[in-house]
């Protein structure tokens, strides 16, 4: 047998094959392709740019020379700024959507609102009709022909437009209620125009008992995730802890306020708390916050930036010592600024305490009976006392309801991360949220995104920067907690300084395993000297013996 003939032309030396060129072709053809169909999109979407651009080429270039040439037109007035626009927008996105497509943008979103408001008014149910006289020429033409037109007409009055603004990817519409109309009208039709401008979310604020102002967001900053990065300013009265809707900053406000953040498994509420602690690390480091862990699943959350903390509960034993130590801090507080001033100014001597809370409803709703009832008791004193006294609570819970947490009313601020129903909005940001701050429809691929209701009553939707496990660790490591001697502890419970170093420097890092390692801080802490004796002191089963604890039964924070 003979060797196999191949089915195609054979190969010489220097002559390409008819497959080599037949490929060559496609890909060029492929590539033309893909181009044209670029050029022609751009074109498609910048139809008036383009015709403005050609028009002036073909007034300036060819109208003086008298010598029109169809392809000179073609080239300088279409295809020049086509090809530049693609090259911008696919090589410099962001000078792109600066300069050309966001200034374009936001002048057709005004232009629409603008024009189109007395239809959208109308549609989206703000509008009335009314009867009205006819004018004066009217009734003249009537007088000369009598029958038509009628004396009455029937016209449709809108709430007023009052001024149009865009900026970034929002539009800002603000809108004065027509007579018989109230605030309450007008934000009920919010949604169904953010449907109309095809927005991606809105906000709706009441300006005053008559104007209120749409923000609708036009295009979805939210989506990308985006890590954090280690904090290096010290900030106590609110950290940046993601972003809003807007693209802008969003700063959680923390001096006086207590955070309840809900959000059912997986919805992210490991940014938030990380975004609060690891935020606040630098002032942890500088001895204006201390802070104080509560995470009875295992310690696995807070075991994780461990060294932030003045100290960890991971048992409810513990929880509840550690809640009985800081209400000891408010009535010392209390005691000491009863009449001198109301509201707390953290000093180094004299810290801001917060308390984060893992999961809140292991404490309050899954425990022994005892302790869930002594843990509410105490977490309410807490609660209604210490906001101005500089101990504030950051709790997080998966579930909102009312016999998983009781004493939902008493947080200040509500951040609401996915939810599993309109009723759990309800629960968490208060009745009509549901509308206005949809946070069951969340979407489970955007963990971190919440819904929070300002101060003004208006909601925004934000999202919290992802803090991985190295940063958190990193920014833990490099911002401990400064040392403080636990004098409240009865004497014989704290020998000595240096065992008191162990205690607290044995800090119990759970991995992500579940294995746990003692880590001594011994070798770093600088020796202190011994702490004097002092008399045996019991610690307040509640708080009216609590008020009667001396200075020397807190912290030297309080002291
Ligand atoms: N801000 C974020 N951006 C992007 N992804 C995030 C963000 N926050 C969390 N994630 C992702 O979502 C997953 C779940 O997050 P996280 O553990 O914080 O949820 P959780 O609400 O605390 O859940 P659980 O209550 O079950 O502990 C994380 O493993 C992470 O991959």
């Amino acid at each position: 047998m003979g060797a196999p003939v191949s089915a195609g032309l054979t190969h010489s030396r220097g002559v390409p094959s008819a497959t080599r060129v037949a490929g060559h072709v496609g890909s060029t053809l492929r590539i033309g392709g893909v181009l044209a169909w670029a050029v022609v999109g751009w074109t498609y979407r910048h139809l008036r740019w383009v015709v403005s651009v050609a028009s002036l080429a073909f007034a300036v270039r060819l109208l003086p020379n008298g010598q029109p040439s169809g392809i000179r037109v073609l080239i300088l007035g279409w295809g020049v700024p086509a090809v530049v626009a693609v090259v911008w927008a696919r090589w410099w996105p962001a000078s792109y959507e600066r300069w050309a497509a966001g200034p374009l943008k936001r002048a057709s979103w005004r232009r629409w609102a603008r024009r189109r408001w007395p239809v959208l008014a109308r549609e989206c149910g703000l509008s009335v009709q009314r009867d009205q006289r006819a004018s004066w020429s009217t009734s003249a033409l009537r007088a000369v022909a009598p029958g038509r037109p009628s004396a009455r007409s029937t016209v449709w009055v809108h709430p007023r437009l009052c001024s149009v603004t865009a900026r970034g990817v929002t539009l800002t519409v603000t809108v004065r209620a027509r007579t018989g109309q109230t605030v309450e009208d007008l934000e009920n039709a919010a949604p169904a125009l953010a449907a109309a401008a095809s927005a991606r979310s809105f906000r709706c604020r009441a300006l005053s008992p008559s104007t209120v102002e749409y923000v609708l967001v036009m295009a979805d900053r939210l989506g990308p995730v985006r890590a954090a990065s280690a904090p290096v300013d010290v900030l106590v009265d609110a950290v940046p802890v993601g972003r809003r809707q807007d693209g802008t900053r969003w700063l959680l406000p923390l001096t006086g306020r207590h955070t309840l953040v809900v959000g059912c498994s997986g919805s992210g509420k490991g940014s938030i708390f990380w975004g609060v602690c690891g935020g606040l690390a630098p002032a942890v480091r500088a001895g204006l916050v201390r802070l104080w862990g509560v995470d009875l699943k295992r310690g696995i959350e807070v075991g994780m930036g461990r060294h932030l903390f003045s100290d960890v509960a991971t048992t409810p034993a513990q929880a509840l010592d550690v809640l009985n130590r800081l209400l000891r801090v408010v009535d010392e507080r209390g005691n000491r600024m009863a009449g001198v001033t109301r509201l707390h100014e953290p000093t180094s001597s004299d810290p801001l305490h917060v308390l984060a809370i893992d999961e809140l409803a292991v404490l309050t709703a899954y425990a022994d009976p005892e302790v869930r009832k002594e843990a509410s008791r105490l977490l309410a004193e807490v609660l209604t006392q210490g906001r101005a006294l500089g101990v504030i609570v950051l709790a997080c819970v998966q579930d909102p309801r009312k016999e998983v947490i009781g004493l939902r009313g008493l947080f200040t601020q509500t951040l609401a991360l996915r939810l599993r129903s309109a009723d759990e909005t309800r629960m968490v940001l208060g009745d009509g949220a549901a509308a206005l701050a949809p946070a069951h429809r969340i979407s489970p691929s955007t963990p971190g995104t919440a819904w929070v209701i300002e101060e003004d009553g208006s909601a925004d939707r934000v999202r919290a920067d992802f803090w991985p496990d190295d940063l958190v660790r990193h920014v833990a490591t490099h911002n401990p907690a400064p040392y403080v001697p636990d004098t409240s502890k009865p004497i014989e419970q704290v020998e000595s300084v240096e065992d008191a170093e162990v205690d607290r420097g044995s800090a119990v890092d759970v991995a992500p395993g579940g294995v746990s390692s003692v880590r001594s801080r011994k070798a770093r802490a600088p020796r202190q000297p011994r702490t004097p004796r002092r008399p045996r002191v019991t610690a307040p089963q509640s708080p009216s013996e609590a008020g009667s604890v001396s200075s020397s039964d807190v912290g030297p924070e309080a002291a």
